[in-house]
């Protein structure tokens, strides 16, 4: 099977593994460009635009946004349609997901001073959270119940959900996620179209404070730029996974491991480190007959040969170092001794310990959230949780004393600053002693 063989004692390792894990500058400009023409365009135009857009990349027939929108009635129809297996399986899902973010939940809290005075913070939930749950090349039930739990154990007062529905099929799965999550409304659209409808608002979308959620290249170029007009979660963008095996687990185990995040997109990345060359050629033989079993083999060997790659370390210690380096999404330790080594892992969006946990399970049930920071994001960015549907106003309430001991330091300070008045405001709570 075809994908790139890197070994770190490669003269010129470093270079390649850089040219492998960046987007060409013609790619990059591309996708900035088409994707800042179609906000414009959605802002200047709203309904218009959008359905125009809708219908060119997803290959729609609609002649007026309200084709587009599924309402309650509908959503809880896909959910008594799907089969019970299916349901059972969102329900078991969404009840891990909610008791996995509860944990999250973060409380207000303040005490009071020597003096009597109050501080603390305020915790509040968002007003409204537009959530993009991506159906481009797949559809995504589970990242529903991944992008609506959070904000349902955070409080949010409103949540808009786009997905898009490519030919206009609409995936009952999809539909009856939303319903379990109690997502009241979802609008059949996505792309950097639906983005910007999120921040700008159209005559049919509300405009919302915050956008969370995965989406392919389009939707993740989009986020930024309407990043400041609203607030996003993270860069979560095409899937990526990097396995470190010491090179005793089963390498069909560790090629469908590879697989697992290759399906998703020509554009995704898949990467093993290891410090055994034989392992790897075993992993290799293993990826070439096994592709052919898949459905998603095309797009699985795109993704390999473009961006994926077998690497060849030194030793496990160098392995965590490349690791730290691509800062990846997703994190596979397929080795003994994995909760030791993960002390040494500084950034990964998610964490995988042992042979007996694939990253897929993390994708459906486990109950950590499946949207996290990807093109090397996870060195400033976290996993999708309630604190991303939350936010925090400082709370201060000064006695009289309190005012007057904190204006006997405020007042040298602003004075220092030039800033007379916040001087004088201080001053005029001081009490004589
Ligand atoms: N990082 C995460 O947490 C996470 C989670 C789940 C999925 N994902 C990733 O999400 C992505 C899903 O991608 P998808 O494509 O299946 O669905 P998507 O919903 O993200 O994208 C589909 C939309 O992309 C737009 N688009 C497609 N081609 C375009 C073009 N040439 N010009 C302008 N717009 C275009 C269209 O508007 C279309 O509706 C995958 O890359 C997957 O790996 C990431
Ligand atoms: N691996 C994806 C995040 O990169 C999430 C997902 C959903 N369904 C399958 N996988
Ligand atoms: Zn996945």
């Amino acid at each position: 099977m075809n994908t790139h063989r890197l070994s770190s004692t490669d003269a010129d390792f470093d270079a390649r593994l850089d040219a492998l894990t960046a987007w060409s500058e013609e790619r990059d400009s591309e996708v900035t460009e088409r994707v800042h023409a179609i906000i414009q365009d959605v802002r200047r135009r709203g309904d218009a635009a959008l359905v125009e857009y809708t219908n060119r990349f997803d290959r729609r027939q609609a002649t007026d946004m309200a084709e587009l929108v599924i309402d309650a009635d509908a959503l809880q129809a896909a959910l008594a349609r799907i089969p019970a297996a299916h349901r059972e399986a969102l329900e078991i899902a969404a009840e891990r997901v909610r008791s996995y973010h509860r944990r999250q939940l973060t409380e207000s809290w303040q005490y009071r001073d020597e003096d009597g005075t109050l501080l603390g913070q305020q915790v509040t939930a968002l007003d409204r959270a537009g959530l993009y749950v991506p159906g481009g090349k797949a559809a995504y039930p589970s990242s529903v119940l991944m992008n609506a739990i959070p904000a349902q154990v955070a409080g949010v007062g409103e949540v808009v959900m786009v997905s898009p529905s490519p030919d206009g099929e609409l995936n009952d799965t999809v539909l009856a996620a939303a319903a379990i999550a109690g997502v009241s409304r979802v609008l059949s659209i996505g792309g950097a179209q639906a983005v910007a409808a999120l921040a700008y608002g159209t005559e049919t979308v509300p405009a919302v404070d915050k956008i969370v959620g995965p989406g392919n290249i389009y939707v993740a170029e989009a986020k930024r730029q309407v990043f400041g007009k609203v607030g996003i979660d993270m860069i979560a963008g095409p899937s990526e996974i990097v396995v470190v095996c010491d090179g005793h687990s089963d390498p069909d185990w560790i090629a469908m491991d590879l697989f697992s995040q290759a399906e998703h997109d020509e554009e995704a990345q898949a990467i093993l480190l290891c410090p055994d060359a034989a392992f790897i050629d075993a992993v290799q033989a293993s990826m070439a007959r096994l592709v052919t079993t898949l459905e998603r083999e095309t797009i699985i060997r795109t993704s390999m040969a473009d961006r994926g790659a077998l690497i060849l370390t030194r030793d496990l210690n160098e392995a965590i170092e490349v690791v730290n380096r691509l800062a990846p999404e997703h994190l596979e330790l397929s080795m003994a001794d994995a909760e030791q080594w993960a002390k040494k892992v500084r950034h990964a969006g998610a964490i995988f310990l042992g042979r007996h946990t694939p990253e897929a399970l993390g994708d459906y049930c486990a109950g950590p959230n499946h949207v996290l920071p990807t093109s090397a994001t996870a060195r400033f960015s976290s996993p999708l949780g309630v604190y991303d549907f939350q936010k925090r106003s400082s709370l201060i309430g000064c006695s009289p004393a309190g005012a007057s001991r904190l204006a006997a330091v405020a007042s040298p300070l602003a004075r220092s600053e030039g800033l007379t008045a916040h001087a004088r405001s201080a001053e005029y709570r001081l009490i004589e002693s």
